[in-house]
Parts: structure tokens; C-alpha cells; sequence
């Protein structure tokens, strides 16, 4: 657990995007088969049939396994974009083996606009969401740009389950969650 708590938000960014950038690969390897498996016998995910999750970058928990095992599945896998007509909302396209990707002005792959192919946010039974830190009480720093945030706040409401997905060595002591930060109802952690 790093106590860093008290230091300003991006400044904790930082430092856990570091630590999480220079994990040694084979505690790496070993956390991401430990949440692999976990995934596997989630029951939430077995009843899904739409789920979003996002391609990492930045030492983020490795989701290629998991997206090529959601397939094998037969669910239908949606990855976020950053929505060209209201830039700070996230939409979710499908994504299928053949689906073209290009890289972002973050340099994270995601799908060519399609509105074909865009799904309605109501629609999605599992979101995997990505995050850089985490507290005992789920609560999550993110990227920084609120994207999860907004994405997440009626999520209830909606019957969506958001899980996070995580190293332990991105747990901090606590976060100084906002009046809009959402707790997260699980991470996922390896
Ligand atoms: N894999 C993945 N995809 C994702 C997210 C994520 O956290 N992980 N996002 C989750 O929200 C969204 C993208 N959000 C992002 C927000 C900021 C930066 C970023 O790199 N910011 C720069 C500073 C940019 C600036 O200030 O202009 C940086 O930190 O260096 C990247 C992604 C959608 N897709
Ligand atoms: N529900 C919301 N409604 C309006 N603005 C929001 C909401 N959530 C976040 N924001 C805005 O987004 C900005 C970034 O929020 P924050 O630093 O909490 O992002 P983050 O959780 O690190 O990023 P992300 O959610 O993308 O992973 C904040 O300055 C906040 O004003």
C-alpha cells in the first residue's frame, strides 16, 4: 500500500503510473493470470451480454486475454472513444476481430467512428473501467480527464455493473474523493 494519500492528485498520479510502468514482469504476469481467473468465474460476467472494456497502455492490467476470452464466449466486447461531438463524454463501439484501430492523441487504440456500430450507454451490462489508483473503499483516480466519472454517476439506475481492474500496488492509503467520484461495487486486483 503506498501512504501518499496527501499529496496533491496528479502527483499521485505520477507516481503510481511509474511504479505501474516498472512492475516486474513476472509479478505482472502472475497478478494478470490471478485476475484472469477471477474473471472467469465472475458470475456478473457469465450473465453478460453487452460488456465495454478499454486496449491498455501505460502498464495498465494487460486485457487482451480477457477480451480474446469474452469472445470465445460469444459476448459482444465495446471499447470507449472519446465522443467527437461532446469531447469530454465517452461512446462505445463494437469491437470485433476485424475491427480497425487507430491510435488516439493519447497513443490508446481505439475503433474508427461508426455510428453503426455505437452502442447506447443503457444497453451495457459490464463496464471494465480502467483507473491508476484506488482506496479500500473503491473509490478511483483516474486519468484525470472525469471521463469514468461521468460515464458512471447514474449507474445504478441503470443496471450496470462497473468492475475496475487493477495491481495491488496501485492501492493507496486513501483518496480524496470529490462530491462526483464514484465508488466502484468491485475491482478486480492481482
Ligand atoms: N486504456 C484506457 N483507455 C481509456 C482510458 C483509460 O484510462 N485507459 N480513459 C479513461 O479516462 C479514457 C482516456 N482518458 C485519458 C485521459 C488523459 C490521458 C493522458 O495521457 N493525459 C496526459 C496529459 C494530457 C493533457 O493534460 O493534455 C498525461 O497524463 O500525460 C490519457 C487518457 C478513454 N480510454
Ligand atoms: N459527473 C461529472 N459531472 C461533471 N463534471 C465532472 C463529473 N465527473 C468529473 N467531472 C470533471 O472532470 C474533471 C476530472 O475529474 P477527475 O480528476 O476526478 O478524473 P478522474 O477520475 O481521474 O478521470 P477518469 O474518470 O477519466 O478516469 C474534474 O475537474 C471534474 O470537474
Amino acid at each position: 500500500m503506498q501512504s501518499i494519500s496527501h499529496l496533491p492528485t496528479q502527483q499521485i498520479r505520477n507516481i503510481i503510473r511509474k511504479i505501474r510502468r516498472n512492475l516486474p514482469i513476472e509479478q505482472r504476469l502472475q497478478a494478470e493470470q490471478t485476475i484472469y481467473l477471477q474473471v472467469q468465474q465472475h458470475t456478473k460476467i457469465q450473465l453478460a451480454h453487452n460488456i465495454a472494456i478499454f486496449l491498455s497502455f501505460d502498464g495498465e492490467v494487460n486485457t487482451q486475454p480477457i477480451i480474446e476470452y469474452l469472445w470465445q464466449q460469444g459476448k459482444s466486447v465495446f471499447l470507449p472513444l472519446i465522443d467527437p461531438v461532446k469531447p469530454n463524454h465517452l461512446i462505445f463501439i463494437a469491437y470485433e476481430q476485424d475491427t480497425p484501430l487507430i491510435a488516439n492523441q493519447f497513443d490508446i487504440f481505439e475503433p474508427i467512428y461508426d455510428a453503426n456500430k455505437i452502442i447506447p450507454y443503457q444497453s451495457l451490462d459490464v463496464i471494465f473501467t480502467p483507473l491508476v489508483a484506488f482506496d479500500d473503499r473503491n473509490y478511483r483516480i483516474g486519468m484525470g480527464g472525469g471521463y469514468y466519472d461521468r460515464l458512471l454517476q447514474n449507474y445504478q439506475q441503470e443496471n450496470i455493473y462497473p468492475i475496475g481492474l487493477a495491481f495491488k500496488c496501485q492501492q493507496i492509503d486513501h483518496v480524496m474523493n470529490q462530491a462526483w467520484d464514484i465508488q466502484l461495487p468491485e475491482i478486480i486486483k492481482g
